[in-house]
């Protein structure tokens, strides 16, 4: 977008410490960069420091720069740029993100000197409005688009505590130490019994050289040998750190493939570049893992039976020596024994001990118990052969009550377990690890994407929404549209009347009349300010490249805006003196589109209407330009001019049941409307009784 930024402090209005901010903020000063070339309002308003408004003005800058206009060209008054901003609240109620919402502040009307880019936007926004109409109403899409964050990569990875690197030579200590030492613990070993003692520490031992290959290792410890770390890829010895990245973001990601797999299954081409192949092997990857970056249960049925080993060894243990207890009791209980006349005599010659007579009487039912007991426990937890050996060691040969287990054999098989699961856990791992870290780049642009084409598609849904229609653009200067509706009024009551209206040169005009200086007379509260704003809100879609809300409409560009809203109540000399300034930059010769309202209220009548004939004289005198007075002082104005101004009026032609004002909310064209104040006393009178109804009825008599 702008070549000459190519760094944070080439960018106007950001120092060495704001510069700090954005990269500790964004991660790297590249990623910095692009927040703010792509115009990330949302992501820049989140840098310590920075607001909303600063991050606005920065991308603003940074696009005036490129474009070589600014929003100001335009948008010439405080109340044009009021409009403009109103509109985008509108529109940013459509977006389902908030970088789209906050991105939107990006589109601004240009004057017609950038003609060239309100074309290329025009063409854009048609795009998002037949995207729209084939998907406002997917409930899917939107419910996805919601759950689209941009990609937080800023998260240190959590030091794995179960698995350890250990290495005889120091330069490879050093080198993993380096490489590897901030999520993994690296440990250098002198000696075999040094390497025995660390490995029995840990549940996984990469062994970082072949050196202990050849020896006999304690069959516990089965290192995995790697002969050349330098040759490793990070996710072969921490997987987690390549799977963090895509762990923390994994709804975002899970929604964005999502909305991919939605717009292309609707026909809408978005990011070529990735073909439907890989975007199904990213997805059935993330599949496999959780927010955590754990492998999920259900993608090993292994590593879940190992789990639930692990999980319900000790209950499961525990309650079957207890069955066994009971059990053993009762054969007590029942046991007798009975010893005969040899056996006495061998007892009592000493050639046979007493203990081992009962041992032996007790043995067969000790033994029948137990046995139940281990084939218990090895069905419940679903034991394999060789893991049935750990459970018959549980056991103690020699009878005793209660019969205790062996506490220290019952870890050592859970350590068994604990290291088989944790290395089938690191296989999968590793290849979700390899998988993920080619995609890398593919998620950040397709998040990137997704964002994107979420400020598109709120342009659409507004548009949609509204039945706005893009403007024909023509030679001017003029305006004119078929059922013109305000925007601000149609959101505020969901209803407003439509309007014909037309001024300069277009085909919505009355016959031959071209009029461009207008003055809009006419009833109180019959809607003259709401026709200035609908001329100011389709003034400004249509320089911004947006459809605007009528069926039909041409509309000219112009170099700028002037909206002057109505001042409340008389001004002071000062304040009179200042509103008189500012008209007078109406008085260049640029091409440009001047809406007043009631500008009479800046001093006395009489006075008013002598400056309003001299501005309105001064526009006349400008080809190029056009606009509208809202008065109610038409024919005061039209005696202190010989200017041939064109007075529209709208008109009440009384009040309907309900006491409304009957309006026809089309101007009449050549017609000076009466203000009818009669009928709003009329109403007062009729709405009122006793007293006070009799003063309206005094004030309505001076009417006739
Ligand atoms: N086209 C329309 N459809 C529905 N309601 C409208 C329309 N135009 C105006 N109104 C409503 O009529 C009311 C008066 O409108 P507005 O303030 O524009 O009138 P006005 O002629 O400028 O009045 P005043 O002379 O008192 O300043 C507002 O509440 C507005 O919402």
């Amino acid at each position: 977008m702008s070549e000459d930024i190519t760094s944070l402090r080439s960018v106007p209005g950001i120092g060495e410490k704001m510069a700090k901010r954005f990269i500790e903020h964004f991660g790297s000063e590249s990623l910095a960069l692009e927040a703010i070339l792509r115009a990330d309002i949302a992501g820049i308003s989140q840098v310590e420091g920075v607001g909303q408004r600063y991050a606005i003005s920065l991308v603003h800058d940074i696009r005036s720069r490129a474009e070589g206009v600014d929003i100001s060209d335009f948008l010439k008054t405080r109340e044009a740029l009021d409009v403009y901003d109103r509109l985008l609240e509108l529109i940013a109620d459509f977006a389902h993100t908030t970088y789209a919402r906050d991105k939107l502040h990006m589109f601004i009307p240009y004057p017609s000197k950038r003609s060239d880019i309100i074309m290329q936007m025009r063409s854009s926004v048609s795009g998002y409005m037949e995207t729209a109409k084939l998907l406002a109403d997917d409930k899917e899409i939107v419910s996805m688009l919601t759950k689209v964050k941009p990609l937080n990569l800023r998260h240190t990875v959590p030091k794995v505590r179960d698995r350890v690197i250990v290495t005889a030579d120091q330069d490879t200590f050093e080198y993993s130490r380096g490489r590897f030492g901030y999520g993994l613990d690296v440990q250098l070993a002198g000696s075999l019994s040094e390497f025995v003692d660390i490995s029995r520490g840990y549940s996984y031992v990469t062994a970082a050289n072949d050196t202990y290959m050849s020896f006999d290792l304690p069959e516990e410890i089965n290192p995995e040998f790697v002969p050349d770390i330098t040759q490793t890829e990070d996710w072969e010895i921490i997987p987690e750190k390549e799977i963090i990245a895509f762990s923390k973001n994994l709804g975002s990601l899970q929604c964005a493939i999502g909305i991919v797999r939605l717009l292309r299954s609707k026909g809408i081409s978005f990011m070529d570049a990735v073909p439907d192949g890989d975007l199904e092997e990213l997805a059935s990857t993330l599949s496999l893992i959780d927010t955590d970056g754990n492998i999920i249960k259900g993608t090993d049925e292994e590593v879940d039976r190992l789990r639930y080993v692990i999980e319900n060894l000790d209950p499961c243990v525990t309650d079957a020596l207890k069955d066994a207890n009971s059990k053993f009791d009762e054969c007590l209980v029942k046991s007798e024994f009975t010893l005969g006349g040899q056996d006495m005599l061998k007892v009592m010659k000493g050639s046979m001990e007493l203990k081992d007579l009962l041992g032996k009487k007790l043995h067969t039912s000790y033994h029948s118990v137990m046995k139940e007991c281990m084939t218990a426990i090895c069905s419940d937890l679903s034991l394999e052969n060789k893991e049935t050996l750990f459970i018959d060691s549980l056991f103690p040969e020699e009878i005793g009550h209660p019969v205790e287990i062996d506490r220290e054999q019952l870890s050592s098989f859970r350590q068994h377990l604990e290291r088989k699961v944790l290395k089938r856990q690191l296989e999968h791992k590793r290849e979700v690890a390899r998988v993920l870290s080619s995609y890398l780049e593919v998620v950040r642009s397709m998040v990137r994407e997704v964002l994107d084409f979420d400020v598109g598609f709120a342009i659409g849904c507004f548009a949609m929404a509204h039945n706005l229609e893009m403007p024909d653009i023509v030679e001017g200067p003029g305006i004119g549209f078929d059922k013109g509706r305000n925007l601000f009024i149609a959101s505020r009551h969901g209803d407003v009347v439509p309007i014909d209206y037309s001024l300069g040169k277009n085909s919505y005009g009355p016959d031959a009349d071209s009029s461009r200086v207008i003055l809009l007379s006419g009833v109180n509260s019959g809607g003259k300010t709401s026709m200035l704003e609908l001329i100011a809100q389709s003034l400004i879609l249509t320089h911004m490249g947006f459809p605007v809300p009528a069926s039909s409409s041409e509309v000219s560009l112009s170099d700028g805006l002037y909206y002057f809203a109505k001042s409340k109540g008389t001004l002071d000399a000062g304040a009179f003196e200042t509103t008189l300034t500012e008209f007078a930059v109406v008085a260049d010769d640029s091409a440009k589109i001047v809406l007043a309202d009631e500008l009479e209220s800046i001093t006395e009548p009489g006075a008013s209407a002598k400056i309003i004939a001299g501005i309105l004289e001064v526009l006349t005198g400008n080809e190029e330009s056009m606009s509208v007075f809202v008065s109610h002082l038409s024919e005061l104005i039209l005696e202190n001019t010989t200017c041939n101004i064109r007075v529209d009026g709208i008109e009440a032609s009384g009040l309907d049941a309900d006491l409304n004002l009957i309006v026809d909310r089309s101007p009449r064209y050549n017609y000076v409307a009466k203000s009818t104040p009669e009928l709003i006393v009329e109403r007062l009178s009729k709405k009122t009784s006793g007293r006070e109804q009799a003063f309206y009825e005094k004030l309505k008599k001076k009417f006739h």
